[in-house]
């Protein structure tokens, strides 16, 4: 194993070389556990280890991914030691409401594709297909559908997905009757990472157990047999491929909530934004105005309610979280500006 079965390319190491000044070396962020990093170097996954950061740098605030590529100092007595961060290509992160605040937190970096996976052994939830193909759009990464389980289809599924999916490739498969496991293997590059996204049970181990050609994650059932649960399972979190892509699996990715979606929106429902083009009135609420496009699609069978609700739900999601922004920086400006209120004070010559 080396630093190619992990996803180097020569565009990583272009960017290593921006930030190696005083590094010894390059290496990628298999894991992340608190202050122990585990990372795969020139010869392989290494052992995980405290972990310090250098100086920090403007741009590091030392917050570390799986999938991160960092350059490494070794130091003798420390192990080593981070001391830049590689540019990353793309951020997958978790929102979520803290004191009516909303955070991010950090789940993955430098992913190239998201594979979402939708299996045929429940209804497919639309509003659930949508928001993450906006949010993967806005992350930097391509999503990709695969669907699981097609042994337990009844047809006609894909064309559903196609719709909510618009410009999205889809991809179906059963791990368990072994098909399209090669047309996926083929859609993951060498030097990609890919991840795969979708609730519990949805097929995503088996799924990788059947790309990989061997058992590396376990299972729903092996786990049901033993009784332990997922908690006591160390599942890898970077896989390589045979084909030379890499596969990542972080615990966090499985809860991922709605994640920062901005322009990923027009992209997943493209064609409602050009029906609202040729609505009469620029500022169309879509309710009742006349000449609205969009109503009269909806009326004439060309778009559903329901994905037309989808898309004012996920707008308004969007909506709430930029506001929650705004108050943030506002917060942060009235801050800032009562401290150099203070500070301009402290300065004026004092009258007596
Ligand atoms: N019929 C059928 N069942 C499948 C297929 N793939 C997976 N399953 C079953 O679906 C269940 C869940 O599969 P997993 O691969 O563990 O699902 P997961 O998405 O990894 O689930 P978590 O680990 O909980 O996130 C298991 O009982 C599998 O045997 C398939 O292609 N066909
Ligand atoms: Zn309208």
């Amino acid at each position: 194993m080396s630093l190619i079965d992990y996803g180097w390319t020569p565009d990583v190491q272009s960017r290593f070389i921006r930030i190696s000044s005083g590094a010894d070396r390059l290496a990628r962020v298999t894991r992340v556990d608190r202050s122990r990093l585990q990372v795969a170097g020139d010869t392989g996954l290494e052992p995980a280890t405290q972990y310090s950061v250098a100086g920090r740098r403007a741009g590091f605030d030392a917050a570390l991914a799986t999938g991160d590529w960092v350059a490494l100092c070794d130091d003798p007595d420390e192990g080593p030691v981070v001391v830049g961060l590689v540019e990353r290509t793309s951020v997958l992160e978790r929102r979520r409401a803290l004191d009516g605040l909303t955070e991010s937190q950090l789940i993955a970096a430098n992913v190239d594709v998201v594979a979402i996976v939708v299996p045929l052994d429940r209804p497919i939830s639309d509003n659930g297909v949508e928001r993450v193909i906006a949010t993967v759009w806005d992350s930097g990464a391509v999503p990709l559908i695969v669907l699981s389980k097609t042994d337990l289809g009844s047809g006609g599924e894909q064309a559903a997905i196609a719709r909510v999916a618009a410009g999205v490739d889809i991809v179906p498969t059963s791990a368990h009757a072994r098909e399209g496991i090669a047309e996926l293997r083929a859609r993951l590059q060498p030097g990609q990472t890919a991840v795969f996204f979708g609730q519990s049970g949805v097929g995503k181990s088996s799924l990788i157990n059947a790309l990989v050609g061997a058992e590396v994650q376990p299972t729903k059932d092996v786990r049901e047999a033993d009784h332990r649960g997922r908690h006591t399972t160390t599942a890898r979190e970077l896989i390589p491929l045979p084909g030379g892509a890499v596969l990542m699996d972080t615990p966090g990715i499985r809860s991922l909530g709605l994640w920062d979606a901005g322009d990923g929106i027009a992209g997943s429902f493209a064609d409602i934004e050009d029906l609202a083009r040729r609505c009469r009135f620029t500022d169309c609420a879509h309710d009742s105005e006349p000449g609205c496009a969009v109503r009269q699609a909806i009326e004439h069978g060309g778009l559903t309610e329901r994905r037309y609700q989808s898309y004012r739900k996920l707008q308004r999601e969007l909506d709430y979280l930029n506001d929650r922004k705004d108050e943030r920086a506002r917060r942060q400006k009235a801050r800032e500006f009562q401290k150099l209120a203070k500070a301009a004070n402290a300065d004026k010559p004092r009258k007596r």
